[in-house]
């Protein structure tokens, strides 16, 4: 185990493996904890990068919120230390990769597999929302799987604790739109109701291979789509999954189907045992 406490970590605490990837402000390895052997995800980012994008200040925040989170489908932050040039992040080994990855090779999931994603999808946010945090940005790119397979909600790079209004607005709209509920994309206030929509939206892709109001090159047209909820279900999906996707993805938040009764959903409890 990582030594709990708030230990001061430094880089020579580690021995540092292959790369698992590369991100947006540096790389992610493969290192192990020299002391206790333990095995871990580093994620260095590079501060001239932080500065530049003026995200610093949504980093201290995602690593304050990550910290202080436990559960078994998010990943865990153990610690973070920096040094003039860098800030690293420990981070829990998600050791297959990422969701996105296993999507693109296999195109669509089948409705078994899909809906256990969304039973664990519906179980991290179950927690996440009663520590009144949203994480605002559920997307396969962001989501990491376990050595068992299991889903981790990774990445709070845009996760907020609620009650921090504030206009994301211009940095939200630079990315893809796909993932966005119409109250976002409208600009409009919004709560922890958007994480229901990305479900929705998560899960329409995982069943169909690509996310329901998805456009070619066209911005406007995807934009279009979402706020006029223009969801075509192919005839392939079942009816218990286009029910719960119809019932997420749903123009007002507050008619969007609560998590307790995803996870009751039969779409759900046809492929996934309850727990106890
Ligand atoms: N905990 C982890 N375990 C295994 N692989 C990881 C882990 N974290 C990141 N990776 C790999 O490194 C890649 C980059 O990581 P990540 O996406 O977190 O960086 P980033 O894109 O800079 O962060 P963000 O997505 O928050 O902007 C991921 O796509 C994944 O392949
Ligand atoms: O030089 C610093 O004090 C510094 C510290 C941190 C930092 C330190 C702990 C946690 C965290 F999330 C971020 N981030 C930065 C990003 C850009 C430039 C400088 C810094
Ligand atoms: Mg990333």
């Amino acid at each position: 185990r990582l030594s709990q406490e708030r230990k001061q970590w430094s880089l020579s605490d580690f021995e540092i493996g292959r790369a698992l990837g590369k991100g947006n402000f540096g790389q992610v390895y493969l290192a192990r904890e020299k002391q206790s052997g333990f095995v871990v995800a580093l994620k260095v980012l590079y501060k001239k990068a932080l500065a530049d994008s003026k995200v610093e200040r949504q980093l201290r925040r995602e690593v304050e919120i990550q910290g202080n989170l436990r559960h078994p489908n998010i990943l865990r932050l153990y610690g973070y230390f920096h040094d003039e040039t860098r800030v690293f992040l420990i981070l829990e080994l998600a050791a297959k990769g990422e969701l996105y990855k296993e999507l693109q090779a296999q195109k669509k999931f089948p409705e078994e597999v899909a809906a256990r994603y969304v039973a664990q999808m519906a179980n991290a946010l179950l927690y996440l929302h009663g520590k009144r945090v949203i994480h605002r940005d559920i997307k396969p790119e962001n989501l990491l799987l376990g050595l068992k397979g299991e889903l981790k909600i990774g990445d709070f790079g845009w996760s907020v604790k609620t009650g921090v209004t504030e206009s994301r607005r211009r940095k939200t709209l630079c990315g893809t739109l796909d993932y966005l509920p119409p109250e976002i994309v409208e600009g409009r206030s919004h709560n922890e109701k958007v994480d229901l929509w990305s479900l929705g939206i998560l899960l329409y892709e995982m069943l169909c291979g690509n996310p329901p109001f998805e456009e070619e090159d066209s911005y406007e047209t995807t934009y279009r789509r979402i706020i006029h909820v223009d969801l075509r279900i192919p005839d392939h999906v079942s009816k218990e999954a286009s029910d719960l996707i119809k019932k997420l993805l749903v123009y007002k938040s507050v008619e969007r189907l609560p998590l307790r009764s995803v996870i009751l959903h039969p779409f759900v409890t046809k492929h996934v045992q309850q727990a106890k």
